[in-house]
Formats: structure tokens, sequence, C-alpha cells
């Protein structure tokens, strides 16, 4: 075998016996004290320079091992509240991010706005004769924007001005096609989508679930073992379902199947609405956006040349008195901005933290939002990883793949939905829905040692629920004849939450913490998080080493 090791040249004369980079550094023989001095003086800065970076890489080393990751998983009906818990999460701990992203919101809350107004209309058209009925079948209940106007005297009870009202608006409802075909991309299967802002890069979307062996499928939830307060063995409480709000199908504005539209969003759908398009300067301060007033296709000029329509449909004492009487509550949906009409259709609007906290888009699929908490935080190092679920009945079969690993679920009870039905199946309570799935969820065994904290939400909307005066006993017999006022119910279901979980629970030994929540007041739910986050990291993770 050939002999591969490199020759070396002879030196001529004496043999080199100092190897070169030492000679490169030796002190110059003829180096004077002053010098001398001063290499010295460079030699200790250099050592302590490199001890500083020894000591920093081996902290990173340190901190790099000791990097875990915390799970959480948010559960919970459609429009429980899950995913503006999430927005939460993100105001606390990426506020940057949040911030960022509210201009592209602000194509959202026009379409919840404009949706609500939609509503209103619904809820005025005149109420069909039905004699007339068979004529009616001619209308196509898919079209979700045309206002189909039928007038002959077919209707009765109808409101004065409302056929003016539906031509004044009608630009409204061009719009809301405008900007769902913007949201949503046609190459994108609807059920994959994830229908929420695509958040910046500390999060992103997961399109297919991650693969659990052996998990199967999610039990599905009306299979779910009988809930009664007292006795385990007694049938489940019996829950009156109020009639459907869905609107008439003969509404002169004719709807979309589902009672809100399912948008779907491209992944990255501040793209989708070409923001900047209008080549939009940027604020010098600030570096956001601004300018988009001056583009003539921005959606606002429609919204706001509509406004002055939109506060007289909305203050008209006519149109209040229907809606009441067809008990239709819009703050619980995309209401809220109607109280806000002159500012959210202002042209130069720009949403506020509260705005994109109110905003409802539905989830399709599930989103990852994954953070790290700072520095000077005594849990620093420990990465969360949020997902938020889409909680329709159609969307649950994609929860099971994220029980594995998980570390903690939250669980989000709308109690002030006790009189009203899903969306997708206006034959079933929310509330029986809600406890239906929080029975299978605490009975999971594969869940068994997951930390469960429950948040009994929407408790703002139950007291001004209650203060307008439904009672519960109406919807939910078992209640009785006790008080109606908002600590005795609010306490009521968290027994009953709390006996369901004490009842049907695979591990006696695990606690479960109750929040009494209204997810979009910032103050008190950033407290509960961080509360919530102490919880997970002192009981949770002390158990599992990962502290
Ligand atoms: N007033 C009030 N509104 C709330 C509260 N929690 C959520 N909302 C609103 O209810 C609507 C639905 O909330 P989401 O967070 O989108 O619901 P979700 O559970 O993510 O629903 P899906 O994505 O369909 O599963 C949004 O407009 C929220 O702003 C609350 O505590 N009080
Ligand atoms: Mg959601």
């Amino acid at each position: 075998m050939a002999n591969r090791r490199p020759q070396v040249a002879p030196t001529a004369g004496r043999r080199e016996s100092i190897d070169p980079l030492e000679r490169a550094i030796r002190p110059p023989a003829n180096e004077s004290p002053e010098e001398r001095e001063r290499r010295l003086r460079a030699e200790e800065e250099a050592r302590r320079i490199s001890h500083t970076i020894d000591r920093m890489l081996r902290e990173d080393d340190k901190e790099r091992r000791r990097k875990k990751v915390v799970k959480i998983l948010l559960l919970g009906q459609s429009e429980s509240g899950k995913s503006t818990t999430l927005k939460q999460f993100q105001l606390l701990h990426t506020p940057a991010a949040f911030h960022a992203e509210r201009l592209a919101w602000r194509f959202v809350i026009y379409l919840n706005l404009v949706r609500s107004i939609r509503r209103i209309l619904e809820a005025i058209a005149p109420e069909p004769d039905t004699n007339g009925l068979d004529e009616l079948d001619d209308i196509d209940s898919n079209e979700t924007a045309t206002i189909v106007i039928i007038g002959n005297g077919r209707f009765s009870s109808s409101i004065p001005g409302y056929e003016n009202y539906c031509r004044r608006l009608a630009p409204l409802f061009e719009l809301e096609q405008r900007l769902m075909r913007q949201l949503t991309d046609p190459e994108e299967p609807d059920e994959l989508e994830a229908t929420h802002l695509p958040s910046s890069s500390s999060s992103h979307q997961h399109r297919h679930p991650p693969k659990a062996e052996g998990y199967g499928s999610f039990t599905p939830m009306h299979r779910a073992p009988a809930v009664s307060m007292s006795d385990p063995t007694r049938s489940p409480p019996r829950i009156t379902i109020p009639p459907g709000m869905s609107s008439s199908p003969t509404s002169p504005v004719a709807t979309s199947p589902g009672a809100e539209p399912t948008v779907s969003t491209r992944k990255n759908w501040r793209k989708a609405f070409a923001l900047g398009r209008n080549q939009s300067p940027k604020n010098a301060h600030s570096g956001e956006l601004h300018g988009w007033w001056e583009d003539p296709h921005d959606p606002v000029h429609v919204l706001n040349r509509c406004a002055p329509t939109m506060s007289e449909l909305w203050r008209d004492p006519r149109v209040r008195q229907r809606l009441a009487e067809k008990r239709i509550r819009l703050e619980e949906s995309s209401g809220f901005y109607l109280d806000e009409i002159d500012r959210v259709t202002a042209k130069m609007y720009f949403p506020k933290d509260e705005d994109v906290l109110r905003a409802r888009l539905k989830t399709n699929g599930v989103i990852e939002h994954v953070f790290s908490l700072p520095k000077n935080n005594e849990y620093r190092g420990v990465e969360w990883r949020i997902y938020d679920v889409g909680g329709a009945q159609s969307q649950r079969h994609a929860w099971a793949p994220y029980f594995e690993d998980v570390n903690a679920i939250i669980f989000l009870a709308p109690i002030s939905a006790f009189d009203q039905t899903l969306a997708e199946d206006p034959t079933v309570n929310r509330l029986e829905d809600s406890l239906m799935l929080w029975t299978s969820v605490v009975s999971n065994k594969l869940l068994a040692q997951v930390n469960i904290i429950l948040f009994l939400n929407k408790c703002d909307l139950l007291k001004r629920k209650l203060e307008s005066g439904v009672r519960l006993s109406h919807h939910m017999i078992s209640y009785k004849d006790r008080p109606n006022d908002y600590e005795s119910i609010a306490n009521y279901f968290r027994r009953k939450f709390g006996w369901v979980h004490h009842s049907y629970t695979p591990n006696k030994a695990r606690e479960c913490y109750v929040h009494f929540t209204s997810v979009t007041d910032t103050m008190r739910t950033h407290v509960i998080i961080t509360n919530v986050r102490d919880i997970i990291l002192t009981g949770n993770l002390k158990s599992s080493s990962l502290m």
C-alpha cells in the first residue's frame, strides 16, 4: 500500500524546532520595557475576553439542554372563545407581533360588521304569507350576497322603510362577497384551512395533524356518559331547546347556508388583502402602513358611505323591537361593532386591541402558536406551544392526534349560551353540547395525567343576559326555582362542571382548576393566563422533571 503521508521537504541547514505559530507570536527580541508592559496588558485582556466567551458558550449549551416544551391545547365548542384566548396569549407574550397584525384584522372587522347588518335585515324582513310560499321556492338559499326584493304585498308585518334600507345598504353585500373571495383560497380545501390570521414567525399552522399511533378518533361527543348533578346513574339534565333563531327561508336577504359565513383564508391572508398594493407609505415613526384611505378600491369607502344608513338602521326603535321579539342578541356574535359604527367605518380607522379581540373568524383546522418567556422570567428556557382547534362538530375529529404529549388542556365552556343552539345543528343546545364535550374530555383515559383548566367563559354576556330578564330555569328545567342572579347561576355551573370532572375522571388525584372568565377582558385574562402558566409549570412540570 502506498504511503500517503505528506513528504516533508528537508530544511536546509539547522532543523526548525519551533512551530510557525509560536514563532509568529513570540515577543520581539529587542522589546523595550514599555512595549513589554503594553503587550502583557493586551494579553491579559485577550485572556479575559476568551474566558467570557467560554462561559457564555457553556451557559448557552446548558440553556439549550434545559429547553423544554410545554404543550397546551385549547378545546371547546365553536364560538366558545378559544381563538380569543390564543389572541390574549399572543398579546401578553408577543405584543409586537400582535400589533403588527392589527391592520390585517381590519378586513375581518369589516366583514363582522357587514354580517351584523345582514342579520338585522334578515330579522326585519317581512314575514311570508304562507299562501305565497310555493312561489318562493325559486329563491336560491345558497346565494350569499344578493338582496332579493320580493314585493307584491305577499308579506305581512314589514318594517316601514325596509326595502329602502335594503337598497341603500346593497353595496355592503357586494363588498362582503369581495372580502370573502379575497379571504378564500380557491385552491385550498375549505376544511383544512385555518380561518385565522396567520401569525408572525413565532407561529405556524398545521394543515395535517401529527400522527398519534393508537389514538384513533376522538369519542363522539354525543355518546358521552350521561350527566347529572346528584346521581351518576341518572340521565343527563333535561335542557329545553328554544326555537331556532335562523332566518326565515323567505327572507328577502338571501343567506348563506350556515349561521355565519365560513371564510377560509390563505396561508398568508394579509397578502390576500394586498396591503400596500396601493403603495401606501409607511409611517416614519411606527413603521406601520398608512394612507390606505387614499386607495379608491379600499373597502373603507363603501363602509364609510353606508355608515349613516347603518347607524339609522341600528338605532331604529322598530328594528330594536323586532330583534327583541325574535330574541336576536347581536352582542353575542359579531354585533360589538354596531355600537361603534362611526369609529369603525372612519377612513383612517386603525383597529384597537379590543377590536381585534372581538373580531370573529371561525377556525378551520388547528393553529399552533409558539412562544418563549422573556429572559428575565424565572421560567425562561421553556418553549410554549399552544394549539387552537376548530370547535364546530365537523372539526372535532382533528383533536385526538393533539392529545399526545399535551401538558394541559384549557377547556372553554361559554356559560352564557344556555338559551342558544349550535350554529351547525340548531337541534343541539349549546350548554348541553359543552357538558357533553367536557364529559368526553375529562373521562378520556389518554388524558388522565393531563392538567385540566376550565374557563367558564362569557361571564360578561351571562350577566347581561340575566339582567335583561332571561331565566335559566326556562331553558334548564333541573335548575328549578333557584335564584336567577349571576352569583347563584355561575356557582351552579361551577358545581355542575366540577361534579362531572369528579365523577368521570380516571385520575382521582387530578385537580380541576376552574376560572370564571370573559376572555375579551384583557386585564383579567392576563392575570388568569399568568396564573394558569404557573399552575402548569409548578404542578405538572415538576412532576415530569422538566424544571
Ligand atoms: N363578550 C364576550 N365575547 C366573547 C368572549 N369570548 C369570546 N367572545 C367572542 O365570541 C366570538 C367567538 O370567539 P372565538 O374565540 O372566535 O371562538 P372559537 O372557540 O375560537 O370558535 P371556533 O373557531 O369556531 O372553534 C368572538 O367574536 C369573540 O370576540 C367573552 O368572554 N365575552
Ligand atoms: Mg377559533
